[in-house]
């Protein structure tokens, strides 16, 4: 069986408190995009092994216990008595983007073993599964636009659509590490809720969208502070980092000329908004 993990992005994103936990609570709009990873799994038969995985695409660092798609299945074969299986995932969404690409992996390997194996978890089963391995995991069972509180995992459905809308994504060749960039927050609660402001026009979320993450990691990457200058020089009507970053994406209202040449040296990709 094989399916398509898709990235996200976020859409504003507000720091608003520290838990006694460690984690932060935040408020976030989290919106699918068509980038996507490729996920095959198939019953492993006679090797004796648990089971096997192979990546392709760009690389991964650190061994294959430490992939999401593995720990999806580990975490599920405590509870079910799960066959072995060989897993062959294509890496095409970049890490250390903000752009949720191994939350989705492990998202959609979730999804999978429930289908493929008919375990007959419910919506709320599998995310409940999924936050247990990232605090962002859960968003992708559903999929759906939706405003996220929490630290990433309580949702309420937006009806928000930008279709209408070709989005320009920029990854520079920097990781930020996602508990690095926490690191340099000081939360707070924003004046105006990204609840009210998605209901105004995107023309006006440049004035009142922010995202948290993108003073601090500004100030250490100008590179990355700049891509955003950039594409709201060449007519981007919002632009933003997503999550913690390092990528940066543009709504635009038209299809942009020549865009990886403007962004030589970065991750460029265009693509119709969902
Ligand atoms: C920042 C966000 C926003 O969408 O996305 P990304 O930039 O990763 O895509 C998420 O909150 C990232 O979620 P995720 O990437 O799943 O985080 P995890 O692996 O669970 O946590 C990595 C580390 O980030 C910190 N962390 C994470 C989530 C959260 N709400 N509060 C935190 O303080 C913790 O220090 C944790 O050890
Ligand atoms: N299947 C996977 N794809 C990508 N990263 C993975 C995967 N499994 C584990 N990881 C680890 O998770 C970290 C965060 O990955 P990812 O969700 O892609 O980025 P981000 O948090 O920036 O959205 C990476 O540093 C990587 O080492």
């Amino acid at each position: 069986m094989i399916t398509f993990p898709n990235a996200k992005i976020n859409l504003g994103l507000n720091v608003v408190e520290k838990r006694p936990d460690g984690y932060h609570n935040l408020e976030t709009v989290f919106y699918p995009i068509n980038l996507q990873d490729a996920l095959e799994v198939n019953r492993l038969e006679n090797t004796g092994e648990p089971y096997r995985l192979r990546v392709s695409g760009s690389t991964l660092d650190g061994s294959p216990e430490d992939n999401l798609v593995v720990k999806a299945y580990t975490l599920l074969s405590d509870a079910y008595s799960l066959p072995p299986v060989d897993i062959h995932l294509f890496k095409h969404i970049p890490t250390g983007a903000g752009l949720g690409g191994g939350s989705s992996d492990c998202a959609f390997m979730i999804k999978t073993l429930n289908e493929k194996f008919r375990l007959g978890m419910s919506i709320e089963e599998m995310e409940k599964h999924a936050a247990r391995l990232g605090a962002d995991c859960a968003f992708f069972i559903q999929n759906q636009p939706v405003f996220a509180t929490g630290t990433g995992n309580v949702f309420e459905r937006v009806s928000l659509s930008l279709a209408d809308y070709t989005l320009v994504l920029v990854k520079p060749d920097i990781s930020v590490s996602t508990r690095e960039a926490y690191g340099g927050i000081r939360p707070r609660r924003p004046e105006t809720s990204l609840k009210e402001i998605i209901r105004r026009p995107v023309e006006e979320w440049r004035d009142c969208m922010k995202n948290d993450f993108e003073e601090s990691v500004f100030a250490r990457h100008p590179e990355i502070a700049a891509i955003k200058d950039k594409l709201y020089d060449i007519g981007a009507t919002y632009a933003s980092m997503t999550g913690s970053g390092s990528a940066v994406y543009g709504l635009f209202r038209n299809r942009v000329e020549n865009v990886s040449e403007q962004f030589a040296g970065c991750f460029c990709r265009q693509r119709e908004m969902i």
